[in-house]
């Protein structure tokens, strides 16, 4: 499914109106009858509750005033609020606005502080507020009069549907413009904004809705897109069935360098992912110190034990025998518990220069990148970037909070200017590609944030690339399956008490349902 920007979504009204002949009154009328159907379900037929309906003076405002209409007709209680001077209403909003003024729709309006007395107390005797104040227009930080109204119905804490996207929140970036209704849930026209789907403003939407509102299947394909969410869907077209008589040279030979006194773990999570992901062979490049211990908790695994010197990184002649076992790979994966020693930068190094087959880095690799970041450039194959936002800053310079508002740039930025693939890791997980697409994750949940979970999707990615899924297929379903584990991981153990190793463990089944999907579709 395509996500749009603001400027986008305008295009596509535009088009919609001007060259399919579809008067956007009926875009809005089909917006309102919509977004009625969910305040009706909040009803629950009680036609005691009273509704609040909080209009803006655009079109935002405009779907609000259909809404309002529409559940008037219905004998529900509803009294509507204007944000602002109801003299700007134009077009199809002023539509709206005067059928509702004819029909006698008891209408309020907020323009200065004596105004928030009687819709505080309308607001104390709501049950159910829908929110049309702003939409994709909203082009500034929001102020004065509309910002006391969003702080105050945000403090009531009463069922809130939000029209199109929480006002407040930019419908380019997800950022909260000054400040932003915090929904109940949140009826989005058409397709998803970027703003409905992107930190922070995830937690501002509650339930999302993807509503129909009469837009032709046709201009939506041919529409432009700011990025692409990944769905089940995307997974079928990416996800390989196996030939009955392959075998496992088919799959392919991976080689993970992860691991160090102390982090054991971050290998062994990485590894078992990898393996229950699909991956022919797995090679476990590791300090010879720790061979015995991760030989005895992964039975598959090969090892590839090397040298560590006690003093000088110069002596490090153990990376030659990671080398070595690289020149057979077809995918190679670094990062996971490597430690931030000289030996890593040393390795890194080596990998980025000599590597032929896809190089993915994650963790200590990221953690050392800033010091050879112009190597990615001049890596013969490609490389897959899964930092988080701690160690995109180190990678960009940038401040986590600077990373965290605008995460779609960031890592686009990143992409095209070192050419690589970058899995911006967080809620919401960002891809993108050295051409500039953009692809957004749907699956996940906060349990998911404890320690080894970033290891677990290093060791899926690796194995779908291993199993010669393209590089930007391999992140995709990466991510996706990674997000499910925790979500399958979640249905079981909760959020609080989930641990990385329950995510490895829903891994084989996601990646099986979701083939099984595509065989009985075949
Ligand atoms: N055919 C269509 O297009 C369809 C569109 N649809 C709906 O329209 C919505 C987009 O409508 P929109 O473009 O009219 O903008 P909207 O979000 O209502 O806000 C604009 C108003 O807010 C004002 N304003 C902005 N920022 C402000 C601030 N910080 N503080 C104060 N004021 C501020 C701005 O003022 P101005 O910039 O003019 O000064 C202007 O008055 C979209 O989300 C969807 O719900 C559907 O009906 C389907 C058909
Ligand atoms: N709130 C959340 N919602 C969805 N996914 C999350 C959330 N918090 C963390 N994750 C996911 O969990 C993983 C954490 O990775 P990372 O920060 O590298 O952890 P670690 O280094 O401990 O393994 C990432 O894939 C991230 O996208
Ligand atoms: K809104």
């Amino acid at each position: 499914m395509k996500v749009l920007d603001n400027q986008q979504m305008r295009l596509l009204d535009r088009i919609t109106t001007k060259e399919y002949k579809i008067p956007g009154l009926i875009l809005m009328e089909n917006a309102g009858m919509n977004t009625t159907v969910e305040v009706m379900k909040a009803l629950n037929e009680d036609y005691r509750k009273k509704v609040i309906i909080i209009c803006g003076t655009g079109n935002n405002g405009g779907d609000g005033f259909a809404v309002a209409r529409h559940l008037y007709n219905k004998d529900v209680q509803v009294k509507v609020y204007i944000v602002g001077d109801e003299k700007s209403i134009q077009n199809d909003a002023k539509v709206n606005f005067e059928a509702i003024q004819a029909m006698r729709v008891s209408i309020g309006v907020l323009k200065d502080e004596n105004d928030m007395i009687d819709f505080n107390l309308d607001l104390m005797k709501s049950d159910i507020v829908v929110d049309a104040i702003f939409g994709t227009g909203l082009n500034k930080p929001v102020k004065g009069i509309a910002n006391e109204v969003i702080g105050v119905v945000n403090k009531v804490k009463r069922k809130i549907i939000s029209v199109d996207i929480p006002s407040g929140i930019s419908g380019d970036t997800g950022k909260v413009l000054g400040s932003a209704i915090r929904a109940t849930k949140t009826v989005a026209y058409q397709l998803p904004k970027i703003g409905n789907l992107t930190a922070p403003a995830i937690e501002y939407n509650g339930e999302l809705l993807i509503c129909p509102i009469g837009i032709p299947q046709e201009a939506i394909s041919k529409s432009q897109y700011e990025a692409k969410l990944i769905t089940e869907k995307t997974l079928k077209d990416i996800l390989p069935i196996r030939g009955l008589n392959s075998h496992k040279g088919n799959y392919g030979r991976a080689l993970m360098i992860a691991g160090s006194r102390g982090m054991t773990g971050a290998a062994i999570l990485a590894s078992k992912a990898a393996l229950r992901s699909g991956v022919g062979m797995l090679h476990l490049a590791i300090p010879e110190e720790l061979n015995d211990i991760l030989e005895t908790q992964l039975t598959e695994v090969m090892t590839v034990p090397f040298q560590v010197p006690k003093g000088n990184a110069k002596e490090f002649t153990g990376v030659e025998d990671i080398m070595g076992s690289l020149q057979r790979s077809n995918v190679v994966a670094l990062g996971p518990g490597l430690g931030r020693s000289k030996e890593t930068e040393v390795i890194v190094e080596r990998v980025l220069r000599e590597a032929k087959c896809p190089v993915i880095l994650d963790a200590d690799a990221l953690n050392v990148l800033p010091k050879m970041l112009k190597l990615l450039k001049k890596v013969k194959s490609r490389c897959i970037l899964t930092p988080h936002p701690g160690e995109m800053a180190k990678l960009t310079g940038l401040s986590i909070p600077e990373i965290n508002e605008n995460r779609i740039k960031v890592a686009k930025d990143f992409s095209r200017k070192y050419g690589v693939i970058v899995v911006l890791k967080g809620a919401s997980t960002v891809i993108t590609d050295e051409e500039g697409h953009v692809y957004l994750n749907t699956t996940g949940n906060p349990g998911m944030a404890t320690a080894g979970s970033g290891d677990v999707l290093t060791g899926i990615i690796t194995a779908l690339v291993g199993q010669k899924i393209n590089l930007i297929g391999a992140a995709m379903a990466g991510v996706y399956i990674h997000g499910r584990s925790g979500d399958e991981a979640a249905k079981i153990t909760g959020e609080y008490g989930m641990i990385a190793s329950d995510m490895v463990r829903e891994v084989p089944r996601i990646i099986t349902e979701i083939v099984n999907k595509k065989k009985a579709f075949d």
